[in-house]
């Protein structure tokens, strides 16, 4: 974990109000360049609203947010942020592949109308290379399975060059050598010193990967710190990293769910 870069994400007293109910509640949330964290929680406990809010796609309540040190206001360099949402699937309807899904992501580095240079198709192909589907660049998105399309929506991100990476929940419901493929090309991604902030319910493969884990519930942030050993002493692991699972089955065992958990 690197402590003594810059902050790339600080987020001070953060709040958002969703149909008039709080959701995300006075999160303190400092990210440095290249870390790797994760947000983990209950469902509903506010984290894709919070990841929204960190890109500037759900409005702040309350409080205040810099981007690589420029209040969220004023950001402009769009290029630096890649998101990938929540269970998005890449295929549209309209016939369209695998290649020109992941081109584009290069939409925010070209100026408007211009053809794609050699630097734009170059760095298509070398993110299909990194999440492993360069052989199916010209096959027809709807052609891929869940876990791959995953995978191209990634690819998707990657291809703007940008260095903070936002990935909500790219595993659920991905098979294990997608989840594999996908840690893989994180791993790469994180090597070459991009900060990734990740939503998931399941580490499985990433596990390795992670430097840090926040936790929330109730919108709040109950827990920052180093990875935690979901596993008791029984060997055990913790119920409710299972819950993506069981979607809104909130069984809840961990320890940031007991009664003494601090505010
Ligand atoms: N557009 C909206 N309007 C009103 N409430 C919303 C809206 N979007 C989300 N919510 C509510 O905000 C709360 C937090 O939702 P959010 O999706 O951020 O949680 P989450 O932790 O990502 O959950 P999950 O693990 O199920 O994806 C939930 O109670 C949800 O119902």
């Amino acid at each position: 974990m690197s402590t003594d870069t810059d902050p790339v994400v600080e987020l001070r007293d953060g709040a958002v109000v969703l149909g008039g109910r709080p959701v995300v509640r006075g999160v303190d949330l400092t990210v440095r360049a290249g870390e790797f964290v994760t947000l983990l929680g209950p469902n509903g406990s506010g984290k894709s609203t919070l990841v929204r809010a960190l890109t500037g796609l759900r409005p702040l309540e309350r409080g205040s947010l810099q981007l690589f040190g420029t209040p969220m206001g004023s950001f402009r360099d769009w290029h630096r942020l890649g998101y990938v949402p929540q269970r998005a699937g890449a295929a549209s309807g309209v016939p369209v592949s695998v290649r020109e899904v992941v081109a584009s992501g290069r939409l925010t580095r070209r100026r408007v109308l211009s053809l794609p240079s050699r630097a734009d198709r170059a760095a298509v192909t070398e993110a299909l290379e990194v999440v492993g589907l360069a052989d199916r660049a010209k096959d027809s998105v709807a052609t891929l399975s869940g876990g791959q399309q995953q995978r191209v929506l990634i690819a998707r991100a990657l291809a703007g060059g940008p260095d903070l990476f936002f990935l909500d929940e790219p595993t659920a419901g991905v098979d294990l050598p997608n989840q594999q493929a996908l840690a893989d090309a994180l791993g790469t991604l994180s090597r070459s010193g991009s900060t990734i902030v990740l939503v998931t319910h399941e580490l499985g493969p990433l596990a390795p990967l992670v430097d840090r884990t926040v936790v929330l519930r109730d919108g709040r942030l109950v827990y920052d710190g180093p990875p935690l050993d979901l596993t008791d002493a029984h060997g055990h692991h913790h119920h409710d990293l299972d819950a993506g699972r069981h979607d809104h089955h909130p069984d809840i065992v961990a320890p940031w769910d007991r009664e003494d958990r601090r505010p």
